[in-house]
């Protein structure tokens, strides 16, 4: 089939893309492909390296409040969604796929006008405003949670899980930990906070550094590319000992999931779908500045059901940060209980469930 992608902004919106394109390409389902997404947004590097056909549209997200600026995201919009018109008629698919993120807004509504088959990948517990807006006008929506099914037009929407959760599923340990001088034998605390980073986590881990340097644990710490120069800075004049690696992006992230012993990290829905495909032990510091506060809603899933820990953003320090790590990285009995509890809400074969809507949709 011939298919466009569009979704982006963070890794959270671009994975589950990759995912599914990757499992159309395995199962030889895939004739063509182009991927539409933003120049600002984490997919021109992200899609471009991996040498997919790449187009650009401008667009920019609606802010909250009242403001001159939202005038503009209209016509952004307008704008973009003819010149997704054209793109969509030039590359003539038999589908659309969204998977989040503004940019997606203007491709799936301009394909649904040209009676394009459409579908879009809803990875959280609530709905993101993009996909608010496009659930009227797509032909299906997929969730990876049952609880956000009610913000949608109720017939079109089909549960399949987040297709990112099939492409870690599969993953064997590797011992790539290795390539960071740590490892493979050693468990390892890995902590990120998200795609682009998160400046109280690496806060928190600073301030625990000089204690972590001193466990019998290993830590990968990923700062974010755009604050990996200040972490540098701070890391100057700090004694950072053998078994602590700081890097400030990981490209291949699920080669490193499957010999990580505990997250620590952000709870965006991507990650999620990907430690419980795993079952990867995790304490979770749901961001607060996201629509709804989704993120906390997306980790008390796994809370309930004893396979994660949180805190909030508030409570992570230094202190806090070790306390919860040590409690986890100490106790295997613990990790592995929690493991098995991550394991029950994984969708492992979620991309061939999205996969059979767009197959249902063409024929
Ligand atoms: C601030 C914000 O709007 N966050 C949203 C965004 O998060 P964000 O983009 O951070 O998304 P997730 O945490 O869901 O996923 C991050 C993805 O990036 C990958 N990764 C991360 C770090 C790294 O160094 N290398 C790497 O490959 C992870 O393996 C994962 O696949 O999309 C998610 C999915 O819709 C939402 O739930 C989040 O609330």
């Amino acid at each position: 089939m011939r298919v466009i992608f569009s979704g982006g902004g963070t890794g959270g919106h671009i994975y589950p893309a990759l995912a599914l394109l990757q499992r159309l390409q395995e199962r030889d389902l895939l004739d063509e492909v182009l991927y539409i997404g933003t120049e600002k947004g984490l997919e021109s590097r992200i899609i471009r390296q991996k040498n997919i056909p790449f187009e650009a549209i401008e667009l920019q997200g609606f802010k909250r409040s009242l403001s001159l600026d939202n005038l503009k995201t209209v016509r952004l919009f307008l704008q973009s969604t003819h010149r997704a018109k054209r793109i969509v008629r030039d590359f003539k698919p038999d589908v659309v796929v969204g998977t989040g993120g503004y940019v997606s807004s203007a491709v799936l509504f301009a394909a649904a006008q040209l009676h394009v088959p459409t579908v879009i990948n809803e990875q959280n517990s609530v709905a993101g405003i993009t996909n608010r807006f496009l659930g009227r006008f797509v032909d299906r929506i997929s969730i990876a949670f049952p609880e956000v099914a009610a913000q949608f037009p109720k017939q079109k929407v089909v549960l399949t899980g987040n297709p990112r959760a099939q492409q870690v599923a599969g993953m064997q340990a590797n011992q790539r930990l290795t390539d960071f001088h740590l490892q493979p034998e050693v468990p390892t605390l890995l902590i990120f906070g998200g795609s682009r980073g998160a400046e109280r986590i690496n806060a928190a881990f600073l301030a625990a550094l000089p204690e972590l340097n001193k466990k019998d644990y290993q830590v990968l710490f990923v700062s974010g590319q755009v604050h990996y120069a200040k972490i540098q800075k701070a890391l100057a004049n700090k004694t950072v000992n053998k078994n602590i690696a700081v890097e400030p992006y990981i490209n291949d992230m699920p080669t490193i999931l499957p010999d990580v012993a505990v997250i620590l990290g952000r709870a965006g829905a991507t990650s999620l779908a990907e430690i419980t495909a795993l079952g990867i032990p995790s304490i979770l510091v749901p961001s607060p500045y996201v629509t709804n506060n989704h993120q906390t809603k997306n980790a008390e899933s796994l809370v309930n059901h004893q396979a994660a820990e949180m805190i909030t953003e508030e409570q992570l320090t230094g202190q806090s940060l070790l306390k919860v790590a040590d409690r986890l990285m100490q106790d295997q009995k613990l990790r592995q209980t929690m493991s098995e509890q991550a394991r029950q809400l994984g969708v492992p074969d979620a991309a061939d469930r999205l996969i059979k809507v767009m197959q249902d949709l063409i024929h």
